[in-house]
């Protein structure tokens, strides 16, 4: 199923939740709506469910207006953050409930029900689980159960708002690899929501990056890491060194003093420049455009992480770099520093 959403304006009060968002999701796509909290997310997750109304826009599912229908005419699938799972009934019947109150009209026997429920089990590897009740399992065991019991009804699409947002960061990290290998089996047409950005780029196949009740870049995990379209993108995905700059006829300053790199197309003005942590190449004192004292550095695994004060203009400005280790900094060295990789966003008034 396609999923379209056009023009999509929410408000609560005079507050827009969502103000003017698109977004198509083509059929089969894993899709994760990535913004930090109070972004819209949710809000726009629920539009889609059918489970709130938008002030103005469309939502079409397969070319067909959704509006008109509520979420049980939708066939959709959901699965949130707080398991919802019913205590007093055991993992089967959990999986099978949604099975047992369709209308009699499509209502499966009791055989091809039973059935149903032990592929589902199997499909989320937790068949030896049907006889337990919610309370006997972990965490992580009840979002698979309940992502079981909304593939039952066989939804056209599922919608999951942290799914994992409860767990820890170990399990957190097992589900998503889980998530992709079972999407990558049943092709149901996904969206998730999350405000985690590791989870969404090793998860999703595109990215939704929202700020504010609006869409900032779509685009799939390597597009909004490699190439962020503003300075929050940038700023929220991966790690960044953002220092302010003066754009002045291609030429970028810091605290007044030229850096030795080109201002590529970015307007004149106040800008902020963007850098990766791992993309500040770090050189001997005297030979890059900043220069900085090694403050702190602490060493793990194939990196050091190296708290460096600038010196110059800014003179009170600390970053931090991720560094190779073929050359291990010492506390008190002054180090020369080139961004090898940068992107100038122009500071928005
Ligand atoms: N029923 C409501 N009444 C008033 N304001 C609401 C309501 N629901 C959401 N909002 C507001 O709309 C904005 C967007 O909320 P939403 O839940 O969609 O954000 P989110 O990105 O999912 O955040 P989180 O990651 O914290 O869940 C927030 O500022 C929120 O306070």
């Amino acid at each position: 199923m396609t999923i379209e959403v056009k023009n999509i304006v929410k408000k609560f009060s005079a507050f827009a939740a969502l103000d003017n968002v698109d977004l198509k999701v083509g059929k089969g796509e894993l899709l994760a709506l990535l913004g930090p909290s109070g972004s819209g997310k949710t809000t726009l997750l629920r539009i889609i469910a059918g489970l709130d109304w938008p002030d103005a826009g469309e939502v079409r599912i397969d070319g067909e207006d959704a509006l008109g229908h509520g979420a049980s005419e939708r066939h959709v699938g959901f699965v949130f953050q707080h398991y919802a799972l019913f205590r007093h009934m055991t993992v089967f019947e959990n999986v099978a409930f949604g099975l047992r109150v369709q209308p009699r009209a499509v209502r499966k026997d009791e055989a091809a029900i039973r059935a149903r429920v032990k592929e589902l089990l199997d499909l989320v590897q937790l068949d030896w689980l049907a006889n337990r009740y919610p309370s006997q399992l972990s965490g992580g065991q009840r979002q698979r159960i309940a992502l079981a019991r909304a593939l039952a009804i066989e939804p056209r699409i599922l919608l999951l708002d942290e799914p994992f947002g409860a767990l820890d960061a170990k399990v957190r990290k097992e589900l998503r690899q889980w998530l992709r290998s079972l999407h990558s089996e049943i092709h149901v047409t996904s969206i998730f929501v999350t405000h985690d950005q590791e989870e969404a780029l090793e998860v999703a196949n595109r990215v939704v990056v929202m700020d504010k009740g609006r869409i900032e870049q779509i685009g799939t995990p390597g597009d909004v890491y490699d190439n962020p379209a503003t300075a929050f993108v940038h700023g929220f995905i991966g790690e960044s060194i953002v220092l302010p700059v003066e754009v002045s006829g291609g030429s970028v300053r810091l605290g007044g003093r030229p850096l030795n790199i080109a201002a590529d197309g970015a307007a004149s003005g106040a800008s902020k420049l963007f850098v990766r942590r791992h993309d500040m190449q770090i050189g001997p004192a005297g030979t890059g455009s900043l220069e900085g004292a090694v403050r702190h550095v602490r060493s793990f695994g194939p990196i050091q992480r190296a708290e460096i004060a600038l010196m110059g203009g800014e003179g009170k400005t600390v970053i931090e770099i991720d560094a190779p280790r073929d050359r291990e900094l010492q506390a008190g060295e002054i180090i020369s520093l080139q961004p090898r990789r940068y992107r100038i966003f122009a500071v928005q008034d």
